[in-house]
């Protein structure tokens, strides 16, 4: 089997990418932040109060003749932004661009914070981590993609983020056509569940490249990259009028500013992040100060290269024993 789905950007910044799937019989269409980040699969529902739905598709499991309640099973989560939500759990069908999976566990929300309310283009997140991070109690249930494993030509899937235009996620295939040269595969930690790999290092513009560990996790639920505040510093001293801002939670500078560009390394390959992808967005509409795309992970005891180093790359998620995740140019 394989499966092949569009992943749409939801505004002007790519601040976060929807999904269409299918759940249910009849099947009900929800737009999903597929997120390699976490490991559970909710939805807005028909459990969710109307006061916290604001225009989001929801699933209805009382419409689905093949929805079956998980009795007594309840989930609860809290993301990196903190943003929260929290439920109970049927299991029904699932598909993905054509790829379906029978018993598919999905947790309807009962409770979202104020923050997925106003995401109105998101209906819900679909969990790519490893199932050890799901927080479903108190049986954890498997991800889409530990469910069809199994009944894929391969046990992949691939990433291909672009900046303002529909990309794809690849379920059990790898397609030639989306990259160009070698995929360089490295090792994957998969404690704690996280897709967590050693980069190289990097440079700043047409700098040197700093030979250097960078371990994180490719995070497509994550809008920015997060890295060790030496090497963010060292990108913006070359950017004129750059401040780490309190008051915006991160580094801004003026939107006028030229940016340089910035590399990473997989193995020997490397990968630049062009400079329109770190300015990333007025830090209010018509503003002329921009907040950056690449930020300080201090703080967070974790580095994330999130959707703006992902879409500078395709990406294969490879599920195989021992997991191991490939980066190749495109
Ligand atoms: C440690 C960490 C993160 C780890 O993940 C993280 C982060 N970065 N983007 C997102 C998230 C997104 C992507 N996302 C980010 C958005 C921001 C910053 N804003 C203003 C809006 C309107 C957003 C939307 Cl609609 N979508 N989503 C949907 C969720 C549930 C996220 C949770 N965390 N998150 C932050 C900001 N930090 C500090």
């Amino acid at each position: 089997d394989t499966g092949s789905a569009a992943a749409v950007p939801i505004d002007d910044v790519d601040i976060a990418y929807v999904t269409p799937v299918t759940i249910g019989t009849p099947p009900q269409t929800l737009q999903l932040d597929f997120d390699t980040g976490s490991s559970d699969l909710w939805v807005f529902s028909s459990h969710t109060p109307a006061s916290q739905v604001r225009g989001q598709e929801i699933y209805s499991p009382n419409k689905s003749s093949t929805a079956k309640l998980l009795e007594g099973h309840t989930w609860s989560i809290t993301y990196g932004d903190g943003s929260a939500s929290r439920g109970n759990v049927y299991v029904d069908n699932f598909t993905v661009g054509g790829l379906s999976v029978a018993q598919q566990a999905v947790q309807t929300a009962q409770q979202v914070s104020s923050s997925f309310t106003s995401e109105t283009n998101i209906d819900g997140l679909l969990g790519l981590g490893f199932s050890t991070l799901n927080t479903v109690s108190p049986k954890s249930q498997l991800t889409f993609f530990d469910n069809a494993k199994a009944s894929l030509d391969s046990p992949v899937f691939t990433v291909d983020l672009k900046a303002q235009a529909a990309g794809t996620y690849d379920f059990g295939f790898i397609d030639k056509a989306k990259y160009t040269g070698e995929i360089t595969y490295v090792p994957v930690n998969t404690n704690p569940g996280y897709w967590t790999f050693t980069s190289s290092g990097y440079a700043v513009g047409s700098g040197s490249f700093s030979s250097q560990s960078i371990t994180g996790i490719a995070d497509t639920g994550t809008s920015l990259v997060y890295l060790p505040t030496a090497i963010v510093t060292a990108y913006y001293r070359q950017v004129s009028g750059a401040t780490n801002s309190r008051n915006y939670g991160g580094y801004v500078f003026p939107c006028s500013s030229a940016l340089p560009t910035f590399t990473f390394g997989v193995g020997d390959a490397r990968f630049t992040i062009p400079s329109s992808y770190i300015s990333y967005s007025p830090i209010a509409p018509g503003s002329s100060t921009c907040f950056g795309g690449l930020q300080s992970s201090s703080g967070l005891g974790i580095n994330i290269w999130g959707d703006v180093a992902l879409k500078a790359a395709f990406v294969v998620f490879n599920g195989a024993n021992p997991p191991t995740i490939g980066w190749a140019k495109k």
